[in-house]
């Protein structure tokens, strides 16, 4: 492996029931690239961010972290260093302020006790208070996080991986739930602070144009399998066209 490959994906499989998620996918990442997972729905992205995240274990075959076996990057505070995930539903506690939430991406390092006691006298008050400002929420510390709009809170999620800093950014669906403006916004910031930290990120997109627009390479699932694996600029409508046709009856779906 490489000095430089940070994720070496080994035809990894899944399936749930008879359905494949994911079919012998094979791929490597470089430390700081841009990777965006675009396909139709049901094509293997969520499936594909939950297994890199070790949310889910592939039925077969291995990822590499640095060189290092997934599944046996047990300690949770080295595994919070090297990967960190946005999902769809950002895993706020809405009733926190958003201060405790963006600290909440220390708390694999803290552990119980410290992250508890910081949700009475907030600990590296100033570590979340500056990523709210790199995020562009700097008066919004002490809100109730639940009174905020998806938009910011989609940004606290992010200033809570900004204290977390891990070396890999997995990102499902970052912006499914905003409007074209705040989409933006939120891909711009996520790519922008990225590439400040060094970081790598992978995020799933519906958005085609987004995906050209903030990343660099786009792997194209397609029924669990990747169709192509290209800089963006060979990307091209045929391509795209043959991604997004809509996939043949599922003969097993009628028996
Ligand atoms: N927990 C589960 N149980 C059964 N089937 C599942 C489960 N999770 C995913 N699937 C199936 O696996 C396939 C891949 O799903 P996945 O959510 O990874 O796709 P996706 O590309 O992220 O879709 P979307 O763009 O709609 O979010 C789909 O056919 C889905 O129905």
């Amino acid at each position: 492996m490489s000095k430089n490959n940070i994720i070496e994906v080994n035809q990894i499989s899944k399936h749930y029931e008879r359905k494949i998620a994911l079919s012998s996918l094979s791929f490597v990442v470089e430390k700081g690239e841009m990777v965006a997972l675009i396909g139709p729905s049901g094509a293997g992205k969520t499936t594909l961010l939950n297994t890199l995240a070790a949310i889910i274990e592939p039925d077969s075959g291995e990822i590499l972290i640095d060189g290092l076996d997934l599944r046996k990057i047990t300690n949770q505070k080295t595994r919070a260093r090297k990967i960190g995930i946005i999902r769809q539903q950002f895993d706020l506690v809405g009733q926190l302020a958003v201060i405790h939430n963006v600290l909440a991406g220390r708390l694999s390092e803290w552990g119980f006790v410290k992250s508890f006691i910081s949700l009475l006298f907030p600990q590296d008050k100033q570590t979340a208070i500056s990523a709210l400002e790199r995020v562009g929420l700097p008066d919004k510390t002490y809100e109730r996080t639940s009174k905020l709009s998806g938009g910011e809170q989609q940004r606290v999620a992010l200033a809570r991986l900004l204290v977390q800093r891990p070396e890999i950014i997995l990102a499902d669906e970052p912006v499914a739930s905003l409007d074209p403006a705040r989409a933006e916004d939120i891909l711009e910031t996520l790519t922008r602070l990225a590439r400040e930290e060094g970081q790598t990120v992978i995020a799933s997109l519906h958005s085609v144009e987004y995906a050209k627009r903030y990343f660099t390479r786009l792997i194209a699932l397609k029924n669990g399998e990747i169709l192509f694996d290209l800089p963006v600029e060979k990307v091209t409508d045929e391509l795209l066209k043959e991604l997004y046709q809509l996939k043949e009856l599922d003969q097993n779906a009628l028996v």
